[in-house]
């Protein structure tokens, strides 16, 4: 597909950060070109409704969740374009009020995610977002909390899959991702 190619087209490879033995996969080159960014944001925006909000239940999405920080970049004008809620899942100790939180391992490194108690009502349809999925722990522990507070997630969107790491098997819902990578 004409606009997958071009969307790889944009991704850098950076052998050995942030640690030695890591391959990190950088996705700010495809923000730095608005046509790329217009290209990814409307392809995953057409898959969402074209193929994941017939399988929600309700027929519809509520909430996008995006996970601290690429996440970010990515959730907010998803949510927009849906006319969905948008939810983020922080790093500890970040989020005012009342919190859950979920302490998670990923490729490298350990971290804890924090989400408000009141930002899914139960029963709410949630797609969760992120730029890339390794392990998977860190969309694992996003799923932990939503599940927490009562919503059900439909499915987990990345830019990227980095397929040897196997992360989709583990989670509790199907992903989507637009680039996947063997290496
Ligand atoms: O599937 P996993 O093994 O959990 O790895 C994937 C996660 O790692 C990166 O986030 P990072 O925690 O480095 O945060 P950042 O977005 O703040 O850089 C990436 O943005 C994903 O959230
Ligand atoms: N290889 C990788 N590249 C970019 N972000 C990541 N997050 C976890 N693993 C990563």
């Amino acid at each position: 597909m004409a606009d997958v190619d071009f969307i790889k087209s944009r991704l850098t490879s950076h052998p050995d950060f942030p640690k030695k033995g890591i391959v990190f996969l950088d996705i700010f080159p495809i923000l730095r070109d608005p046509l790329a960014f217009e290209t990814l944001i409307t392809h995953l925006v057409h898959h969402i409704t074209s193929t994941t909000i017939p399988k929600s239940p309700t027929g519809k999405i509520d909430v996008v969740v995006g996970l601290d920080a690429r996440g970010f970049l990515l959730g907010p004008i998803i949510a927009l374009r849906l006319g969905a809620a948008f939810a983020p899942v922080r790093k500890k100790g970040k989020l005012p009020g009342q919190c859950v939180s979920a302490t998670y391992e990923k490729e490298y490194g350990a971290d804890s995610f924090e989400m408000q108690a009141d930002s899914i009502k139960p029963g709410q349809t949630v797609i969760v977002v992120d730029d890339l999925i390794a392990t998977g722990g860190s969309a694992r522990a996003a799923g932990q909390l939503i599940s927490d507070l009562g919503g059900r997630t439909i499915e987990y969107l990345f830019i990227i899959e980095l397929l040897f790491l196997k992360g989709a098997s583990t989670l509790d819902a199907p992903i989507y991702s637009v680039v996947q990578s063997d290496d």
